[in-house]
């Protein structure tokens, strides 16, 4: 008998879905199931068809197999939500609510009937409040309810440096903390190209270019798409969470996590570092913050808090 498969169910086979469900197969992380409403149920069968294909091309071990029931999610190690509505040119990621917040109802009822015990990671928009949304309507421990959102925002912020730098994207080094919205707080004081503080290396002037093309780098990518938005480095993102949950890696990694008095806020989630391994999130870095950092990240807070009042 070999080592039994793990099993991810990505939920929402659209261009974040479909795009984690192949990344997560090529990694081989684990069997992939790709889930979408019944009037999807051809397109998605097909693309987890299309992947299936691709397997023996590039030498990947995993099934995907393309679904509108929930029964076959069962025993899912690891859920991603990618399900919902996207924004378009014109719209903020906080205009989504409403819609998304329906989904993420039904799709966390469907997810815990089958998995009662996994571990789920959201990414629908406004994520930050989608995530509180699963949490509450999920009943799972708050480690194993996760928004995505740190990862893709610091990955902005990385490769923009390290075009600026004209050096390997592998060294540069950086975190984004609070909401996932304009309003997000890069941290540029620990922020490092091989070690190196990157206010050693860039002018104050090019950094703070930098941090507000980072606060924007999702509205840019929508204004570019012109009918959608980002999907290849999201897709990246969560492949990496997963990675770090499925193999117990406990990588240091900002996540969307649930507060209780971590950096001053309760009931709320919101981006911070922590330690992601096989319980999901296994801790929160609370880190010294400047006043002005801190009052940024008060001003992101809020923003997620209005969201969620919207939702009360
Ligand atoms: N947190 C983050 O960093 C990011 C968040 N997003 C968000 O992810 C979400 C998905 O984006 P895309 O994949 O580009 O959108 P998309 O429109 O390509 O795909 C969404 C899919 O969800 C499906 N869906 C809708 N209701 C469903 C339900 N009840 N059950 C199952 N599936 C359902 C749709 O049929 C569609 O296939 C959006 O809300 C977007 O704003 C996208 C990128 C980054
Ligand atoms: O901008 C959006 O709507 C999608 C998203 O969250 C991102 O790419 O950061």
């Amino acid at each position: 008998m070999g080592i039994k498969r793990r099993k991810i169910s990505v939920i929402g086979s659209g261009f974040t879905g479909a795009t984690t469900a192949l990344m997560l197969a090529q990694k081989e992380l684990g069997d992939v199931v790709l889930v979408d409403i019944p009037d999807m149920e051809d397109p998605t069968k097909g693309k987890a068809l299309d992947m299936a294909e691709a397997a023996p091309v590039q030498g990947f071990d995993a099934a995907v197999q393309g679904t509108s029931d929930y029964e076959d999610t069962q025993g899912s190690d690891l859920v991603i939500i990618t399900a919902g509505i996207a924004r378009k040119p014109g719209m903020s990621r906080d205009d989504l609510v409403n819609t998304n917040a329906k989904i993420m109802k039904t799709v966390t009822k469907d997810i815990v009937k089958y998995s009662p015990d996994t571990t789920i990671v959201v990414l629908t928009n406004p994520v930050d409040a989608m995530t509180y949304t699963v949490y509450k309507e999920s009943g799972l421990p708050k480690e194993r309810v996760i928004g995505q959102s740190g990862v893709l925002d610091t990955a902005r912020f990385r490769a923009f440096v390290a075009e600026e730098l004209n050096l390997s994207v592998k060294d540069i080094t950086g975190f984004v903390l609070g909401g996932h919205g304009d309003d997000m707080v890069p941290m540029i004081r620990y922020s490092y190209a091989g070690g190196i503080p990157l206010e050693k290396l860039i002018s104050k002037e090019r950094l703070d270019e930098i941090v507000a093309r980072t606060r924007t780098g999702g509205g840019e990518i929508v204004n570019l798409l012109g009918n959608g938005s980002a999907y290849y480095a999201p897709a990246a993102s969560l492949t990496v969470m997963a990675e770090a949950i499925l193999k117990d890696q406990r990588r240091v990694i900002p996540s969307i996590a649930y507060l209780e008095g971590e950096y001053g806020y309760s009931d709320i989630y919101l981006g911070v570092p922590t330690i992601l391994g096989g319980n999901g999130i296994e801790e929160i870095i609370e880190l010294d913050l400047t006043a002005e950092e801190k009052s940024q990240l008060d001003k992101s807070a809020d923003s997620v808090k209005n969201v969620l009042r919207i939702l009360d």
